[in-house]
This record gives structure tokens, sequence and C-alpha cells, in this order.
């Protein structure tokens, strides 16, 4: 077989001219109607980054999404290893890809990687995974799809404007794998793959070359990975599979081996990495994840990571991590250049990404935050959910104290360990660095008063300097 290339598609046809790693970049097409319009379009967004196989295919890609040419709709997946209990917002990029497909009534199938979550993706890895146990990969599951289910009727239910699309499907790769007999696979499937081709990998090159070498579990991670797709394309008639650029290795031996035992042309889409300022991927691996499960990162810091977002990447994030049409993304930024310190585009982007990771109420609760931290809104502290609180607390200190009477603001910043012993701390008060409530507090021995400086929720919220913030719980109120 001619070795694989990748392509892209410009001015209603196929083009390329090999990068350096023999990798084709996409160039700019006109966006029409149709299917060409939906890969033209992610094109656009910056979606979509590269596209393979080769050109010769029987079938074109963009074909393969034309409603009127007998092939709609076609089914598109994209594989999470549950290797930590909540995907992230690097993997929310696959996702909104498979969104996107759905939008225009293709059928999607996100599949948890139950059983190659076991053995490791060595993909974009300079170390092997740590080992998990079996349970803990089961349980790391069950939170994905949970996740991923939460977030497919987010979609449905606030981005359909009653349209209908195609269907999402969440499966788990141990359900076929559970069942597969060892030997019976090997000689099934491993003798359809090349020991040369898979060598030639550079997932593998690199693992290779390191001081730690690679297991032969991680080795074979690529052979399961293209057993999935062929499993796909058999039972649901998968011809697409989507992923991270890191995967495009995983994706050529999945078409090679698919190729190989039907004749059948299936195809690989990848979408850009996204990266922290360092520049290293958004990620378990690099420890710089953020979230999509409520309970390691909260509605308000999901949103406050896509607010803080530079004015230089808010426009690709736009495009990237939303549904806004490009003529009102376009819209957004001009009126950010002439209001730039309202943050406009900044906070559209976290109200989109927040409503679907988290529904309405996950953006309400990050807004009632937001208000309550950082625009001295009493009000939204008052009527705060306990959930609320406690992820608020996570940025800000937490103390319960019992309310003696006559406590003063002095002792309420000693016992919430706020300020230092001695003149140092009481100065603090005195010089106007305090306050309750976001209320000044000039007097340390003041006596807190309930309704003043504890809330209705027997709350208080006492600010140091200018960001230091301590949330008091009153016992005993
Ligand atoms: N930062 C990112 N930007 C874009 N896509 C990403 C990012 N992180 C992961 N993905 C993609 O999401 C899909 C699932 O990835 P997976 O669950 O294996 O995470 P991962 O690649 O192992 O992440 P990590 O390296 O952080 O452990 C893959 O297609 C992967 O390329
Ligand atoms: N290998 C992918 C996850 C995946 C798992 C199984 C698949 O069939 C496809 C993708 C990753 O680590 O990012």
């Amino acid at each position: 077989m001619a070795a694989p290339v990748l392509r892209c598609f410009a001015r209603g046809r196929w083009f390329g001219t090999p990068g350096p790693s023999g990798v084709l970049l996409l160039g700019p097409r006109e966006a029409h109607s149709g299917a060409q319009g939906l890969l033209a379009m992610q094109k656009a967004r910056g979606l979509f980054k590269e596209f393979f196989p080769e050109t010769g295919t029987k079938i074109e890609l963009p074909e393969l999404f034309d409603r009127g040419t007998g092939n709609f709709p076609q089914t598109i997946y994209c594989g999470f290893d549950p290797t930590a209990d909540s995907l992230h917002v690097g993997h929310l990029l696959a996702l909104l890809g498979l969104f996107h497909f759905q939008r225009a009534g293709h059928n999607v199938i996100a599949l948890v990687g139950g059983a190659t979550a076991r053995l490791g993706d060595p993909s974009g890895r300079t170390k092997e995974r740590e080992a998990l146990e079996p349970e803990r990969v089961r349980s790391n599951a069950r939170a994905l799809r949970q996740g991923l289910e939460a977030m497919v009727a987010n979609h449905q239910q606030l981005f359909a404007n009653g349209r209908a699309w195609g269907s999402f499907t969440v499966l788990d790769n141990a359900a076929w794998y559970q069942k597969q007999h060892l030997v019976d696979f090997l000689t099934a499937v491993g003798g359809h793959f090349r020991m040369g081709t898979l060598l030639s990998r550079q997932s593998v090159q690199t693992r290779l070359k390191s001081p730690e070498g690679m297991s032969l579990a991680e080795f074979l991670y690529q052979v399961l990975q293209a057993y999935d797709f062929y499993y796909l394309f058999k039972h649901y008639g998968c011809r697409v599979q989507l992923g991270g650029s890191d995967q495009l290795g995983n994706i050529v031996s999945g078409y090679e081996f698919i190729h190989k035992l039907t004749g059948e042309d299936v195809f690989g889409i990848t979408v850009p990495l996204i990266t922290s300022t360092t520049g290293a991927k958004l990620g378990k691996s690099a420890g710089n994840a953020v979230w999509l499960n409520r309970e390691k990162t909260s509605p308000f810091e999901l949103y406050q990571f896509f607010v803080r977002q530079q004015d230089d990447l808010v426009e690709r994030y736009l495009k990237l991590f939303t549904f806004l049409p490009l003529p009102e993304i376009d819209h957004i930024m001009q009126l950010h250049v002439k209001e730039p310190e309202k943050r406009g585009p900044q906070k559209r982007l976290a109200a989109e990404v927040t409503k679907l990771v988290h529904g309405q109420e996950g953006l309400d609760s990050a807004k009632r935050c937001t208000q309550a931290l950082y625009h001295s809104s009493i009000d939204a502290l008052e009527v705060m959910s306990d959930q609320e609180l406690r992820e608020l607390f996570k940025e800000a200190s937490f103390s319960e104290l019992v309310l003696d009477p006559g406590t003063s603001v002095l002792d309420t910043c000693r016992k919430a360990n706020a300020i230092p012993d001695g003149p140092r701390g009481h100065r603090m008060i005195t010089e106007g660095g305090v306050s309750i409530n976001h209320r000044q507090v000039t007097n340390p021995e003041c006596v807190l008063v309930v309704g003043q400086h504890i809330l209705k929720n027997g709350l208080s919220l006492l600010k140091i300097g200018k960001r230091n913030f301590y949330i008091i719980k009153w016992l005993q109120l």
C-alpha cells in the first residue's frame, strides 16, 4: 500500500503539499452549503486541523457528509480513556467536533476506553503512564460516561432551538475486549499488522529512544485502537475517527487495518491541541487540566478560566469552544475593540462553555459566585447554596467559628487567621485594608451585627487587601 498522507480541501477540491513531517496542512476554501460546507466551516473555525488519508480513495471525505449522495448520515467517533474520573477542557475540543457533526445530522459515538485505559496510550508521552487498578478504571469510566451524558443533555436542551439532530451514543470498549479471547485476538487481528509499520510510528520511536523504553502493553495500544475503529465500522458503520492531533498515528493504524481487511476507506480528522500559556498540552499528564466534573473544577472556576483568557486568544477560543456563528463572533470582537475593559468576548466565551458543560444552573451559579466574590454583591452571597459555598471556599479560605457575645472585628480577623498577631494586624484594620461583606471596617473593636456583618445564611465574607478572601460560617447563631 502506498504510504498514506494527510490532505486538505481547498477551493472545492482536495489538494495539499506535505509539510515538514509529511503532514499536509489545510488550505482555505470557500464556505458553501451542504457537506463540503461542514468541513469548510470547521476549518474556518480552526476546529479541524488535519484530514487523513491520501487522495485516491474511492470516495472523497466531503462527499461522505453530503446529504445528496446517499451516504447520509455518517457515523463519527472519538475515544476518551478513563485515566481520570473527569474529562478536561482539552477533551472538550474533540467533543465539540462530535457535536458539530451531530448538529449537521450525523450520528456520533463517544467511546470511553475502559479497556485501552488499562494499557495507557503512549502517544505524545515521554514516560509510561502509571498502571491503574481495574476497579479504578471502571469507576473512572462510569464518571466519564455520566459527564458525557450530562453534556449531551445540556447540548440538546440549551443549544438545539428545537432542531432535530443525529444521535449521540456513549460506548465503552471494555464491552468487546472483555469477551475477547487473547489467542483468538492475536491470530485474527495480530496477523494483519506489520512490525515495521508499527515500529515506525512517532509515538513508538520517541519512547524506544527514551531511557525508560516501552512496554509491550503500550506498544500494543495502537492495535487496540485500530481494532476499535474496525469494530465500530463493522457494527455501527463508522467511517470517521476524530481525535487530538497526537492521535494521528493511532488513527492511521486503524485506517490501514480496516482497508486491509475490507478494502473500504475510512477517514481521520484531527483537532488542534489546546496548550497552556507555557505551550504544554493542557491535560492530565502536564498536571494543568481544567476539569469538566463539577467536584474537581467548579462551574465558577471553569467560568473564571475562560474569563481570564487573554485578548489575543479569545477570538480563536470563541470559534473553537462555542457554536456561535462566525458573523456573531466578528460582531463581538468589533465591540471589544471599542470597549476592551468590559471583557465582552471573554465573558461570552465563559458563559457559552459553562452552559454547555454545567447547564443553565451551572452558569447561574458561576455568575452568582463571581458577583459575590469579585463584584461585592451581598445579595448574591446571601442566596448561595451550600454546594456553591463549598465551591467558593476552594478559592477563599473557610473557617467555622462560634459567635460569642461581643465578638469584634479584630477577634473575627484573628480567629480566622486572616491578619498577623500584634499591632501589625490591628493596623491593617485601622488603615482600611479589611472589609466584611464588602463594607470597609476600620474600627477593630466594632462588635459584629447580625444582618450587617453576618448575612442571613450565617456567613461573613472577610476580605484582606485586594484579593485575600476568608469565608466564615458562624455556628450557634
Ligand atoms: N489539550 C488538548 N487539546 C486537544 N485535544 C486534546 C487535549 N487533551 C486531550 N485531547 C484529545 O482528547 C482525546 C482523549 O484524550 P485522552 O483521554 O486520552 O487524554 P490524554 O491525551 O491522555 O490527555 P493527557 O495527556 O492529559 O492524559 C484525544 O483525542 C486527545 O488527543
Ligand atoms: N487513544 C486515545 C483514546 C482512545 C481510546 C480508544 C479509541 O478507540 C480511540 C481513542 C487517547 O489516549 O487520547
